[in-house]
């Protein structure tokens, strides 16, 4: 059974930080062991071939741990992945990276689709009218992964609860930050570094979770 998917930690995976099958997956069940809220499949390579071969196998850890996936820029990805495997599986579309009505019509109504709007609210507006599930607003900490990511004050978390929809926060979030983040608004708590650059991503969901006061999910 899937769990509350709306509040809680969403973790990132990073192609430099998990850089072969090996690592990725080990570290991938570490953190899911932890109960995540989501887990993002992030590889930014052309390589199609690693791309399906690694987001098949995290599809099915995703399912046996009850996490939905979420798969970032790649519609078409998702797509095959949920004709494969019937599971629940989301994207995540940058500004660039396809449209959240094409999404939603491939993926179906219930499918998770999240958006990103940097630091604007109208982004955010606009992806409401188009059907996402969730908004995700950042960076509001300097983050080691994406250090050129426009910075975004905290005071629009807060701003956003009017679209009514679950507020994600991203960008240099880790056991102190998130806790601000939370406290301005976000229900979801996006992160890389903070999980995937530990030595053990299970300690380190459960640590952030400890943080945030958030009761432990498994
Ligand atoms: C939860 C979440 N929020 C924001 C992003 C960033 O998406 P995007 O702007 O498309 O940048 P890339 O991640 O594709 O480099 C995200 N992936 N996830
Ligand atoms: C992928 C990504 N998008 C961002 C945005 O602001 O849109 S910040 C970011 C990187 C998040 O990694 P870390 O938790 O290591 O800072
Ligand atoms: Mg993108």
């Amino acid at each position: 059974m899937t769990a509350d998917w709306t509040r809680g930690i969403y973790a990132i995976t990073d192609a430099t930080l998990l850089p072969d099958d090996e690592r990725l997956f080990a570290a991938c069940e570490r953190a899911l062991s932890a109960g995540p809220a989501l887990l993002q499949y992030r590889d930014k390579s052309a390589d199609a071939v690693k791309r399906w071969r690694q987001a098949a196998v995290l599809a099915g850890y995703c399912h046996d741990a009850g996490v939905p996936l979420i798969i970032n820029d790649d519609i078409a990805l998702a797509m095959r992945l949920k004709v494969r495997f019937g599971t629940t599986i989301g994207v995540h579309l940058g500004q660039q990276d396809g449209a959240l009505d094409t999404a939603r019509e491939a993926l179906g109504p219930s499918a998770i689709i999240g958006a990103t709007c940097h630091a604007r609210l109208d982004l955010a507006e606009r992806a409401t009218a188009d059907g996402a599930s969730y908004l995700a607003f950042g960076r509001f900490f300097a983050s080691h992964t994406k250090p050129e990511a426009p910075p975004a004050p905290l005071t629009l978390l807060g701003d956003a609860a009017r679209f009514g929809l679950p507020r994600v926060a991203i960008g240099g979030l880790d056991v102190h930050t998130m806790r601000l983040a939370r406290e301005a608004g976000a229900e979801l708590l996006a992160t890389v570094h903070a999980v995937f650059g530990a030595d053990d991503p299970a300690v380190a969901v459960r640590g952030l979770q400890a943080s945030l006061g958030d009761a432990a999910r498994k």
